[in-house]
């Protein structure tokens, strides 16, 4: 485990983000030679299978990235679980994974820390860079609350996945996630990503509804897509995300565009 001394972060809420990235990928690749390419495909998929069953067991949420990066959101998982997670590849897959750990007060900025320590510990394509595991001297990630998201596409089967084409309904959805993925990234510090279907997630900071408000109302001026977001709040994403998803069925039965407030449900 390689440790990050010079950091420290007087942080009284923050959030914990993960990320993975395969060691020296684009050179195994083609080693011997080009590999088949539905092998990769098939090895990218189990490789975030694996992943998001053990962030799950952290009560995180993992995003595929683009499936050689991956990354999680997951205030609740303890370092030294990285480790068995890097031996577990280790011991099923012919590669093997190198993790970077962030922890700041928007997710943008925990995984450009992430990111950064990994930049450090070595290139994604240096062959000698094996199980890096680089993390801060920062407390235990008893971290703080986080505000997730959970948006899809008003009624996408009716207007778009009974009707057109369904090259053309992939590139409407993903025309709408650059849209949503990039204003939230620049307005509001929150990271968003594809998640299937017409679902797109958004691990944000302590933000209000307006600013969700804004988001929809941005990719419906940029693309005609009408969006609705669920909006949760807890101590996991995936506290905040089931909250998130039963404020999302609200919207789907009310027809609001926007519901929950992101705030913690009063204590029974
Ligand atoms: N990842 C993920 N995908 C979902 C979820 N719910 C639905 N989907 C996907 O989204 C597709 C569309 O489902 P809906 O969003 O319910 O359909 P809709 O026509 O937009 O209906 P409304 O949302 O009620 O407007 C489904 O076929 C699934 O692929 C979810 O909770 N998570």
């Amino acid at each position: 485990m390689i440790t990050d001394p010079l950091v420290h972060y007087p942080v009284t809420t923050a959030t914990q983000v993960a990320l993975i990235q395969i060691d020296d990928y684009g050179p195994w690749t083609v080693t011997p030679e080009p590999r088949r390419e539905m092998d990769l495909q098939y090895l990218q998929a189990s490789l975030f299978a694996d992943f998001a069953a053990f962030v799950d067991g952290a009560g995180g949420y993992a995003f595929y990235g683009r499936f050689d990066n991956m990354y999680a959101v997951g205030n609740e998982i303890d370092p030294a679980d990285f480790e068995r997670f890097q031996r577990r590849v280790r011991n099923r897959y012919p590669v093997t994974v190198s993790i970077g750990v962030g922890l700041a007060e928007s997710p943008v900025e925990a995984l450009g820390e992430a990111s950064e320590r990994l930049q450090a510990a070595g290139s994604a394509q240096d062959g000698n860079r094996r199980e890096a595991l680089v993390i801060g001297d920062d407390e235990p990630a008893d971290t703080g609350m986080v505000t997730v998201g959970h948006f899809d596409v008003v009624d996408v089967t009716g207007s778009l996945t009974d009707r057109e084409n369904a090259i053309d309904v992939s590139l409407a959805i993903r025309r709408a996630t650059l849209e949503l993925a990039t204003y939230l990234r620049t307005e509001y510090d929150s990271l968003a990503h594809f998640v299937g279907g017409d679902n797109i997630i958004a691990i944000c900071p302590d933000i209000p509804p307006q600013a969700f408000d804004n988001a929809i109302e941005h990719v419906r001026v940029e693309t005609d897509i009408e969006l609705q977001v669920g909006i949760g709040r807890g101590p996991t994403a995936q506290a905040a995300g089931e909250q998130a998803k039963e404020a999302l069925e609200q919207c789907r039965a009310t027809g609001a565009r926007i519901h929950g407030d992101g705030q913690l449900p009063a204590d029974d």
